[in-house]
């Protein structure tokens, strides 16, 4: 069963005119992981933002966006608001950007989860705390009373996953949420994030530039070249099997780094 089904989405900078992404239609399956590559600039930050409805004004789209058989492109703005977070949540590149830096996260948090949920400010420390310890973020108390700009990287990506792991959502919407972060921090957020997916069984529209983080994590992949789909398939065959110059390209570019750091790392 399709949880999520993109119907010709096109997306253009009405201040430019420039078409951003052309008529493209893909489908998330209940419970599995779509991943997303492609170039940068491809289209994949604006096709995800589209979905949560979090492009800025100036990009325009048309087509039709049905998530659980509810066209999410004619819903009000306050009906859309109920379903981020609770239904369809996003974890982005940057951590700083996704939390208000001029609170500590701890408010974030409660606002974020005394909107979806009736609970009081004790039931929502508990389960944050439960949520962030889970992710191995040692001291949440400590962390909660923190601003973002004193928190790493990789603790903000895992804060966003624990809030995620809480609000229990039907799709989680990863942006490359390790671009950010250094070589060991990447790591352990992946991690997170499969274990999240084993633990609520929720669906993933995954962004990356990493074909083998993507070879773990996806069941699904698009590829994606100036705005838009160039190959689809499933993870374990694309890749070997891809039909695309393009996804050609992209593997042999991987598997090109992937021996230039075997080399350098002296492990062949
Ligand atoms: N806020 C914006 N205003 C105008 N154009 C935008 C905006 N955001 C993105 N674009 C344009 O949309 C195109 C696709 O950008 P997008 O960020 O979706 O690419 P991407 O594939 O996610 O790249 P990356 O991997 O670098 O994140 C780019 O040409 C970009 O200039």
């Amino acid at each position: 069963m399709n949880l999520l089904e993109i119907a010709n989405l096109k997306l253009w900078d009405s201040a430019t005119g420039k078409v951003i992404v052309s008529n493209q239609s893909f489908q998330l399956k209940q419970g599995s992981c779509l991943a997303i590559v492609g170039e940068s600039g491809s289209g994949k930050s604006v096709t995800c933002r589209a979905i949560m409805r979090l492009n800025k004004p100036w990009i325009r789209q048309s087509g039709d966006i049905v998530f659980k058989g509810e066209n999410l492109t004619l819903l009000p703005e306050k009906e859309m608001r109920k379903k981020r977070g609770k239904q369809l949540c996003m974890i982005v590149q940057n951590g700083m950007t996704a939390f208000d830096p001029s609170c500590v996260i701890g408010v974030h948090l409660r606002e974020t989860l005394a909107e979806h949920f009736g609970w009081g400010r004790n039931e929502i420390e508990a389960k944050m705390k439960h949520a962030m310890e889970s992710v191995m973020l040692k001291n949440p108390i400590e962390v909660m009373n923190k601003y973002p700009h004193q928190l790493s990287g990789g603790m903000l990506q895992r804060v966003m996953i624990a809030l995620a792991l809480v609000l229990e959502p039907d799709v989680i919407i990863a942006d490359e949420p390790t671009t950010a972060l250094d070589t060991i921090s990447q790591f352990e957020v992946v991690e997170q994030l499969i274990r999240l997916r084993e633990r609520m069984g929720c669906s993933m529209i995954f962004v990356s530039h990493d074909l083998g983080v993507v070879h773990k994590m996806a069941d699904d992949v698009l590829v994606m070249k100036d705005g838009e789909i160039v190959e689809r398939g499933a993870a374990r065959t694309i890749f070997s099997e891809a039909q695309h110059e393009y996804t050609r390209y992209l593997v042999s570019a991987k598997r090109g780094l992937s021996q230039h750091f075997k080399r350098i790392m002296g492990r062949s």
